[in-house]
């Protein structure tokens, strides 16, 4: 478990981990001496021999010394290792992170992993501040007593001896059961967790719809389950303490019968069968703490299996020897790319070639793969056969620097931090002068926001930019994204939550910046598409046409359909407001 617990935090701490492990077990064998000296101590003294008491005095006040000298220093070793243990790990963790592919975390369970990453490493690092010591004692202090007891009476060590099968076996039992109630426990916590940050996340949905009281019956259910597996745990845990005790307790006994045999046979000095059982009670102590801490060590190694399974998680492969992108064009190249799990292919032999600079809209019906084309293009997954290239460079042979320079992107669920609109849009590029960000804010149509709202640019947005319209949110990614003037812009919907009057005008906008940069544009708005430089229809995860709105027109195809349809909604729409 040692080695795993290195092979997790990282060897940079193996040293400082040995010398503590070191520590402690000086520690467990000075205070095995100790027990066992006090044995022929014991003994001078019931044989009224206060002369020879004396002088073992001395050497059990010199072990006695060296425990407390050990204690302590295990002891601060120990916190100090922990100390040092927590910080590798989270850095570990958090560089691990921030390594995975970007998609990982679609998938992952949100209050699951902060509890990992948060109580999760405290819980695995405990184990030098409050376990290794009391662990390490408990079995190398009887074993150093086991093996005192060979010189005082043989007869007695195999006595002791012959008890170790059985404290084994309960050992195991009882730290099965609690390992097994507090893997219940831990799996109805997360559970919990999950669905409280749901809870709180979903609110408007779940009370503008009758089945959010379904929702809520839900979380009370599952909390109500974590108490009950709460409960659970007591009685199970409590009761396989109370049997690994009870063993021994029947250790004891046997060991002490043995020696009361021995003495009323004649074979064993009297007064030395009472120091033996001062022995062989101390014997029992550690023994007995172990119990307790095999099932703090068993819930260490399942949170440590959970560390672990995330540190297994391969990130991104790094190019050995990265390439710089010749310009800013994009080519799919025969891509065909499938979600872990899927029943097929989301894109199923993409071939398109988008020249440096201008727009490009993407459309089709919804499903049909264009979100998965712009996250391909920010290599949030890699693709599964072909490749993906930004000026002429395959995505997978650019340096992550590289790649986050090329591509400025504003995704369709726009998250914004809980700071100021300034942090937000000052993300795209930290050192900003005040004409840049005005800039960027102008051409996001921005400016009115920011004359409208108190605070200017140091409104708070509130966590995820609840503080914000939808609106809003999407003005001031767009703005961190302008901010970026990076040579590749994907926009997935991003003007869907705008009126009319600031679409049209942030449509002008990305007009204006394609002069100089390739953008990527889905969006469901006429105006946009009908303006980009070409039109590309996706259906079922292929490219079925491509051209300029007029050449899409003339062919009479999907395009057209997708055309006279939203023509006929609108004028459907119009017909409707003048009534
Ligand atoms: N993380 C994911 N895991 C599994 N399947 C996914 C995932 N994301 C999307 N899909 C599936 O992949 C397909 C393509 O999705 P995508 O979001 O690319 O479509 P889209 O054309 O952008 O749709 P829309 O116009 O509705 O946004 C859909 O069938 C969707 O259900």
């Amino acid at each position: 478990m040692l080695r795993d617990l290195i092979g997790v935090i990282g060897p940079g701490q193996s040293g400082r981990i040995r010398a503590h492990l070191l520590a402690v077990v000086c520690h467990a064998v000075a205070q095995g001496v100790v027990f066992i000296l006090l044995v022929p101590l014991l003994q001078a003294l019931l044989s009224g021999e206060p002369e020879r008491a004396l002088l073992w005095l001395v050497p059990l006040a010199v072990a006695a010394v060296v425990t407390g000298v050990a204690y302590f220093v295990q002891a601060l070793l120990g916190f100090r290792t922990a100390v040092a243990a927590t910080g590798a790990l989270y850095r570990r963790l958090g560089d691990h992170l921030g390594d995975l592919p970007l998609g990982w975390f679609a998938s992952v369970k949100l209050g699951s992993l902060t509890r990992l990453a948060t109580a999760g490493v405290g819980e695995v690092t405990v184990v030098f501040a409050h376990l290794l010591g009391p662990l390490v004692t408990a079995v190398v202090t009887p074993m150093t007593v086991l093996i005192g007891m060979v010189v005082f009476d043989w007869r007695l060590a195999v006595a002791m001896l012959a008890t170790v099968p059985m404290l084994v076996l309960a050992y195991r039992r009882s730290t099965r059961t609690i390992a097994e109630t507090d893997a219940d426990v831990d799996a109805a916590v997360g559970r919990s967790n999950d669905q409280i940050i749901e809870f709180a996340q979903r609110q408007p949905v779940l009370r503008a719809f009758p089945g959010g009281r379904e929702r809520a019956a839900l979380l009370e259910k599952t909390i109500e389950a974590q108490h009950e597996a709460g409960r659970r745990q007591l009685r199970r845990n409590s009761l396989a303490r109370g049997l690994f005790g009870a063993a021994v307790q029947l250790a004891v006994t046997f060991v002490l019968a043995v020696g009361a045999f021995l003495a009323v046979a004649g074979t064993a000095d009297v007064a030395q069968l009472i120091a033996v059982a001062v022995l062989v009670v101390r014997f029992a102590e550690p023994v007995m703490a172990m119990g307790d801490l095999g099932g703090s060590l068993r819930t260490v190694r399942a949170r440590l299996d959970q560390v672990r399974e995330i540190l297994d998680v391969d990130p991104l492969p790094e190019p050995s020897a990265p390439r710089r992108p010749q310009g800013n064009g994009i080519e799919f190249s025969d891509v065909r790319f499938q979600y872990e799990g899927a029943a097929g292919p989301q894109l199923d032999g993409v071939d398109l070639e988008l020249p440096p600079n201008g727009v490009t809209a993407l459309v089709g019906p919804s499903g049909s793969g264009k979100t998965t084309m712009t996250r391909l293009v920010a290599r949030f997954w890699d693709v599964d056969s072909g490749a993906v290239r930004i000026g002429g460079v395959d995505v997978r042979d650019l340096s992550a620097d590289d790649r986050a320079a090329l591509v400025a992107p504003v995704f369709q669920n726009v998250y914004l931090f809980d700071g100021t609109i300034e942090d937000n849009v000052r993300l795209g590029k930290p050192d900003a002068t005040a004409e840049e960000l005005a800039w960027a804010a102008r051409l996001a149509r921005m400016d009115e926001i920011l004359g409208r709202l108190p605070d200017g640019w140091a409104t708070r947005v509130g966590e995820g930019g609840a503080a914000l319209s939808g609106g809003e949110r999407q003005r001031v990614s767009l703005a961190r994204a302008i901010l970026k003037d990076a040579p590749v812009m994907v926009l997935d919907e991003a003007t869907a939550a705008l009126d009319a009057v600031n679409e049209a005008a942030v449509t002008e906008t990305v007009r204006a910046l394609a002069g100089r940069r390739t953008v990527l544009v889905i969006a469901h708005q006429l105006a946009t598409v009908m303006n980009a430089d070409r039109i590309v229809v996706l259906q079922d995860g292929r490219v079925r046409e491509s051209g300029t709105h007029a050449e899409l027109m003339a062919l009479d195809g999907l395009y057209f359909q997708f055309w006279e349809e939203r023509d006929r909604v609108r004028n459907w729409r119009l017909r409707s407001a003048q009534r």
